[in-house]
Formats: C-alpha cells, sequence, structure tokens
C-alpha cells in the first residue's frame, strides 16, 4: 500500500466511524423483527446488513476497482417477505450516508448530503461483498458487525475492516462503540477506534472525533504471572473453552479469564487489557473467516504481538473466503506466545493419549 497519501487509512476510519454510529443508534430502537436467521443459523439484524451498505458505498465510490470480501449478502432482503426489513435498511443506510460531514471527513470519501442511494443501488452495494478473495492484488474485508450476538446482548461487538495486498493484511480498522476508552475505568467513557497500519504501529482513537484527536499509540505491555490471563469468546460454539481451561492451567494462570464478543478480543490484547487471545476449534467442521481475524491481527502485530494458529503457522489471508482447514488461533506478547503455543501443543498431547 503506498501510505504517502494514507487516504486508504482516512477513508477506513470514516467509514468505519459512520457505521459504528449506526449501530449504536439502531441498538436503542431494534425491534424484534429486525433481525433474520442466516442458513447457518447465526443472527443477522438491520444494524449488519446497512453497516455493510454504508461501508461498501464509500469503498465502491473511493476505490471503484478494490473487490470486497464482505460478511453479508441481500439475497434474503430480494425476497417479498423482506419488504419491511429493506426499506428499514434503505433508511437507516441513507441516514448514515448523509448526515452532515464532521470536522475533518473530506467530500471526496463519499459521505456526505448528497450521498443517498435507491434501494436496487443499496442492494447491489450490498453484493459488492460477495468477492471470493484469493492469494493476489488488493481486496478488502469487512465484517460490518462482528460478534452479532454480543451486539443483540448489549455487549461487546465491532465494526471491522481491513485492506489485503497479496494475502497481507496492510490496514486494519476497528471500531469498538462499547468498549471503555479505558479498562482501568470500566463505568467511564465508551467508544474506540483502533488503526494498524503495517510498519507503523497499533494506535486507539476516540471514536467520537477521530480526526482531530491525536491517535495513542499501543503496545502489548510485559505481563507476570499475576497478570496473565486469556481473552475467549462469550458463545461456548464459537470455541473450545473447556481446552482454554487446561492451557490456563497448564500454565499456571490464576487471573480469570476475560469473555468478550467479537475483536474487541484482539483490541484488548493490543493495549494489554488481557494476555492472550485463544480460540481452538470446535470440532465441527468451522472454517474461520478472512474478516473475524484480518484486522484484529495486524493490530496485534502491530502492538508488538505474535498471531498463528495453533500449530504456529502464520494466519493465510490468501485461501479465499476462509482461512482454510481450522487450526484455530493464538496471538500474544512475543514471549507469552511461545509459552502459549508449548502449552497447547502440551494439552492437545494429553487429550490424544486420554482417547
Ligand atoms: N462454530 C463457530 N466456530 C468459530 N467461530 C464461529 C462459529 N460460528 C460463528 N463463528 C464466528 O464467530 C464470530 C464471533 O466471534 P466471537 O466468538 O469471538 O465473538 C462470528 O462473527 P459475526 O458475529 O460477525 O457473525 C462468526 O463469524
Ligand atoms: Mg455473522
Ligand atoms: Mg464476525
Ligand atoms: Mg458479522
Amino acid at each position: 500500500m503506498s501510505l504517502t497519501s494514507a487516504a486508504e487509512k482516512q477513508v477506513a476510519v470514516a467509514a468505519v466511524r459512520r457505521a459504528c454510529v449506526l449501530a449504536s443508534s439502531v441498538f436503542n430502537k431494534l425491534v424484534k423483527n429486525e433481525t433474520l436467521t442466516k442458513d447457518d443459523k447465526s443472527p443477522v439484524t438491520v444494524a449488519d446488513y446497512s453497516a455493510q451498505a454504508v461501508i461498501n458505498t464509500v469503498l465502491s465510490r473511493t476505490f471503484p476497482d478494490d473487490p470486497i470480501v464482505g460478511e453479508e449478502d441481500a439475497a434474503d432482503l430480494r425476497l417479498e417477505s423482506a419488504s419491511t426489513l429493506r426499506s428499514r435498511i434503505v433508511e437507516l443506510a441513507n441516514e448514515a450516508l448523509t448526515a452532515d460531514l464532521r470536522a475533518g471527513e473530506q467530500p471526496t470519501w463519499g459521505l456526505g448530503p448528497d450521498s443517498a442511494q435507491t434501494v436496487e443501488e443499496l442492494l447491489s452495494t450490498i453484493d459488492r461483498g460477495n468477492y471470493a478473495g484469493g492469494r493476489s492484488g488488493r481486496m478488502w474485508a469487512l465484517d460490518p458487525i462482528d460478534g452479532t450476538k454480543g451486539f443483540l446482548r448489549g455487549e461487546q461487538y465491532a465494526v471491522c475492516l481491513a485492506l489485503i495486498i497479496n494475502s497481507r493484511v496492510e490496514l486494519g480498522v476497528i471500531g469498538c462503540p462499547n468498549l471503555p476508552v479505558s479498562a482501568s475505568d470500566p463505568s467511564g467513557p465508551r467508544g474506540c477506534i483502533f488503526v494498524a497500519v503495517r510498519g507503523q504501529g497499533a494506535h486507539q482513537l476516540p471514536l467520537d472525533d477521530p480526526f482531530s484527536s491525536t491517535p495513542t499509540p499501543i503496545s502489548i505491555p510485559t505481563f507476570t504471572q499475576e497478570t496473565l490471563n486469556l481473552l475467549e469468546s462469550v458463545e461456548k460454539a464459537h470455541a473450545k473453552l473447556s481446552f482454554n481451561e487446561k492451557v490456563a492451567s497448564n500454565l499456571g494462570i490464576t487471573r480469570p479469564p476475560t469473555r468478550m464478543d467479537s475483536q474487541a478480543k484482539y483490541c484488548s490484547l493490543a493495549r494489554g487489557d488481557g494476555g492472550v487471545y485463544l480460540r481452538m476449534p470446535t470440532g465441527v467442521g468451522y472454517k474461520e473467516k478472512i474478516w473475524d481475524h484480518a484486522p484484529g491481527s495486524l493490530l496485534v502485530e502491530e502492538a508488538g504481538g505474535v498471531v498463528s494458529d495453533s500449530r504456529g503457522e502464520p494466519l493465510d489471508f490468501g485461501l479465499g473466503r476462509t482461512l482454510g482447514e481450522n487450526f484455530g488461533v493464538i496471538a500474544a506478547g512475543k514471549h507469552v506466545h511461545s509459552k502459549v503455543l508449548d502449552a497447547v501443543k502440551r494439552v492437545k498431547e494429553e487429550e490424544e493419549t486420554s482417547q
């Protein structure tokens, strides 16, 4: 990525922030029939669809040749039975796209009073996220709402966007509307944007004013035996939490795990709120998606950490929409990572011999 202009970064931050504002305002007004169940039984809400519509619109206007690997598609919204849902998404997306530009946002970023779209335009814009991914070229990976279940519970969720070039994540932007600005003040102000550019470090910005604020550099601190802990999913179906427990005990970790939904876990790791992101497959044949890890993994690396699968191999973002055969994910500070990798190998062996 040519970072002389850093246009991609500015555009991505603006798009993610708009989607975050949209999602948090939707949460307060969400009604029961505004959530659908997808074929894989997972939920998707009007917020997921309209956030993808907003971000894809901005990307299509600013980088029209770039393909997008986005989680959602508009097939279910085109059904006759979805007309109420469809109108709501159009209303929300256009509201977010046309809201007055705030200080620091540029009119060339595809946002502003004249940027409303028709229903058909918005549906095809959502479908611009259908790119199959692959080994070479530029592509964006988008998770419009990561942690939809957390979003529905009023807990953590994240709007996640990454730019991948030739299979390598070059830019990652994660908006966390419900994450406290400082973990040491959990009831204090909430709403953060995390930004990582390869080779330029990891930074945190306030969600309400990312353009005129000075970015705060973040990095993974050194943990002691007492302060180290695991960051893990809330949803038991997403990761094998019993395995995590064994790894924690193998490492002599005493601090309880922090459970939260979404890539807010990677953000928490990058600024030192927790020490180890550990996600082991539940064994039901699920393949991890690139949009669930692309920006988070770069953020952790730029904060001085290491991200690998449970064999110690790097995550491969060039295989398509998924990360391929699922060996889980381990992310942690450099020194901690190698210890966790060893512990994971020991626990795997223990499990294999006891079978
Ligand atoms: N069986 C499974 N194993 C692992 N991850 C799964 C899963 N089923 C769904 N997921 C993914 O887990 C993500 C949430 O991660 P976490 O558990 O860290 O909060 C979901 O993102 P969405 O909420 O964007 O659909 C979804 O992509
Ligand atoms: Mg989903
Ligand atoms: Mg997700
Ligand atoms: Mg999602």
